[in-house]
């Protein structure tokens, strides 16, 4: 398969940012990234970089300012919201949602795209909710209501409900805050996992760097309303780290991959 085929999310000389009246203000410019299947890709940047208005116009939740978002080759908007619900998932922190659901029945919400009018699941819609549930490890929490799941564990409900949408790309929104790093590798782990095992596109964002720059295949800096996407390891080499914060006040230790404080 030639890596052009192997794409399915891309952006061109995409802007990102928000409109406020008439006035449009870019946060992020010319963004050219592709993401490839099998692969986990994490999205660092300081506060207020601009990464959830990003990670939003991506998923074709916000329109870009300037340029496309290419889903399958094909411009975002133009998709109708059935077929993008079968090829992207979204999970967003602050989302409303029921916490009086149990397990199965949020992950079961995953199914909406593939159920007739009447919700009703099929065997096969039935076998990607257990799946789901297998693949994040809430066998033993499936039948507790959301309200009483740690918040590790509710963030891991939230991606089996997008596992068992089956979609090819899924896109993170912070998926680890509030969690403690033993949680937070977890979650990371899971995802690395499943975009290997099951051929999946998966962007999060997160503050962690230190712990994604161990555990990404790639990551996307947005540094000064620039995006820039290629390997921790490249990334490090380019100095890219030293520049994200203050550099009178942080500074980056290329040997040991840690920040430090001047
Ligand atoms: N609709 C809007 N109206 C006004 N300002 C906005 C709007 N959307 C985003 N912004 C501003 O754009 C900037 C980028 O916000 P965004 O939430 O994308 O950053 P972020 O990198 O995800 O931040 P954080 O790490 O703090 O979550 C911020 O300064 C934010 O206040």
């Amino acid at each position: 398969m030639s890596d052009l085929q192997n794409i399915s999310l891309s952006s061109s000389q995409l802007s990102v940012g928000y409109k406020n009246g008439k006035e449009k203000t870019i946060i992020v410019e010319n963004v050219n990234l592709s993401l490839k299947k099998g692969t986990f890709t994490t999205m660092v940047g300081i506060n207020g970089s601009g990464k959830s208005t990003l990670l939003r116009t991506l998923a074709g939740l916000q329109n870009p300012m300037f340029g496309e978002v290419l889903l399958q080759n094909l411009p975002i908007e133009t998709l109708d919201p059935e077929k993008k619900a079968k090829q992207l998932s979204v999970v967003l922190t602050g989302q409303y949602i029921s916490k009086n659901l149990t397990v199965l029945e949020l992950v079961a919400l995953g199914r909406q795209p593939y159920t007739n009018w009447l919700g009703k699941l099929s065997e096969k819609d039935k076998v990607h909710i257990l799946n789901a549930i297998a693949a994040t490890e809430l066998e033993a929490f499936k039948n507790t209501a959301c309200h009483a799941l740690s918040d590790g564990q509710f963030q891991r409900a939230l991606i089996a409900r997008a596992l068992a949408q089956n979609t090819e790309v899924i896109l993170l929104d912070e998926p680890t805050t509030h969690l403690d790093l033993h949680h937070k590798a977890s979650i990371f782990s899971l995802l690395k996992t499943i975009a290997h095992e099951q051929q999946k596109i998966i962007l999060s964002t997160s503050h962690d760097i230190e712990l994604v720059l161990e555990i990404s295949d790639e990551m996307l800096v947005i540094n000064n309303g620039k995006a820039t996407q290629d390997t921790p390891k490249n990334l490090i080499e380019s100095g890219v780290f030293e520049h994200l914060f203050p550099a009178n006040i942080i500074g980056f230790n290329k040997e040991n991959q840690r920040f430090f404080i001047r």
